[in-house]
């Protein structure tokens, strides 16, 4: 049985509507991720779960009751918030006491439970520190043990690493997914780092326009996305998107791009009549190019600009009818801009989209690429 349930949530702000018929099934102790760009309707969504917003339609359900109507302090829902908003009168230990003596913790048990939490997230020694005291990254750990200590059912976390430095983020990135981990509690969190939600969510769901696009696991998302959008909104450095349209040579069927004809297979029932000049896009990602000498890949391109990464680099090249197409390349042989290089696409990886909807075409499949002199 799912733990958490959002069923056909809307939500409108002023007469715009921010939310359209969210609906997520959430499992016991799974960590999702609200993945989208900034007035999507991610924070909506939390603050709708904590109860700090109703919906207009929908329900929600946690273990199979509706709280919809509930007011937050009825939820036992955690949230953490970007800015660790901790008392600064108060020591840390007061800080974490502070929402125990709210719910009538007795204070045996309170200070076990303050024990637990800091040597959970690793302050022990620090109880006596005012907030001003700490560290940015020590803040949130106490903003973070302060809602663990009230047990909650449900923990929700609004960007809570967006105003840690790069390096603190990714250890507490870590931190966080492995006390997740230990405690066993159901988290949403929001944020709009792809890098983050694919590193740390059990599934995902992509948001764009308050409609959520696609809700699944990282690799599912990112090998498997519904449309143009997700394709797009995963994976740094982003996809290669190049137009083409559906083509007929010698009674095969396929997109050329830059002169190259892919050959793709249309599923039964297709007809070749509606693919001849269907506009759609290819995608592919830079790692799933391979960098060869000119005449041995699928296409020839030069190179315009190297970006060196460390451990590789990113190789951004222009073919002769104008398409701009990027390469991983491994550090050991790293081109020279100005260089031609033959770019091999491992055809199996290639996505297509239809053009208009923006769809992912599910119903063909890339077969081979082949030079456009084998087909003419
Ligand atoms: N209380 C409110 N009153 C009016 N409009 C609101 C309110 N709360 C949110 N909105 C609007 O709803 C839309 C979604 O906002 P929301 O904060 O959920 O997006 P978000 O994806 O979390 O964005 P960000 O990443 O910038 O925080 C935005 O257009 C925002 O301006």
């Amino acid at each position: 049985m799912s733990h958490l349930i959002l069923e056909n949530i809307s939500k409108t702000f002023r007469g715009t509507e921010v939310l359209t018929d969210v609906k997520l099934q959430v499992g016991i102790g799974e960590f999702i991720c609200l993945l989208g760009p900034s007035g999507s309707g991610k924070s909506t969504i939390l603050r709708l779960i904590g109860g700090f917003e109703q919906p207009d339609v929908g329900y929600i359900l946690l273990d199979g009751e509706q709280i919809q109507d509930q007011p937050p302090n009825k939820r036992n829902i955690g949230f953490v918030f970007q800015d660790y908003a901790l008392f600064p009168h108060m020591t840390v230990e007061e800080n974490i006491a502070f929402g125990l003596k709210c719910k009538k913790i007795d204070k045996q048990q309170m200070q076990e439970r303050i024990r637990f939490v800091l040597n959970l997230v690793g302050l022990t020694g620090l109880e006596k520190r005012y907030a001003k005291q700490l560290s940015g990254g020590q803040q949130q750990r106490v903003t973070i043990a302060r809602v663990v200590a009230l047990h909650p059912s449900v923990l929700l976390l609004d960007e809570p690493l967006s105003n840690l430095d790069a390096k603190l983020r990714r250890q507490i990135r870590l931190e966080l997914r492995a006390l997740q981990k230990k405690l066993g509690t159901t988290t949403i969190m929001v944020t709009h780092d792809q890098e983050e939600a694919m590193t740390m969510g059990d599934r995902i769901a992509v948001l764009q326009n308050g409609v959520i696009q696609q809700f699944g696991t990282p690799l599912e998302l990112y090998n498997h996305p519904v449309n143009l959008f997700v394709a797009g909104f995963l994976g740094d450095p982003p996809i290669n998107l190049l137009e083409c349209k559906g083509e007929v040579r010698q009674e095969k069927t396929g997109v050329s791009v830059s002169n190259v004809f892919f050959n793709v297979e249309l599923s039964a029932g297709s007809r070749i009549g509606e693919w001849k000049e269907k506009s759609c896009i290819l995608g592919i990602r830079p790692e799933d190019i391979e960098i060869k000498s000119p005449g041995e890949g699928s296409l020839d391109a030069v190179v315009e600009i190297v970006e060196h990464m460390g451990s590789s680099a990113l190789i951004y090249t222009r073919t002769a009818s104008g398409n701009q197409i990027c390469a991983l390349s491994p550090t050991k042989r790293i081109p020279e801009p100005g260089q031609t290089l033959g770019l091999l696409f491992q055809y199996e990886k290639c996505l297509l989209f239809d053009a208009e909807t923006t769809k992912t075409m599910k119903d063909v499949v890339m077969t081979a690429a082949l030079t456009a002199e084998a087909t003419v």
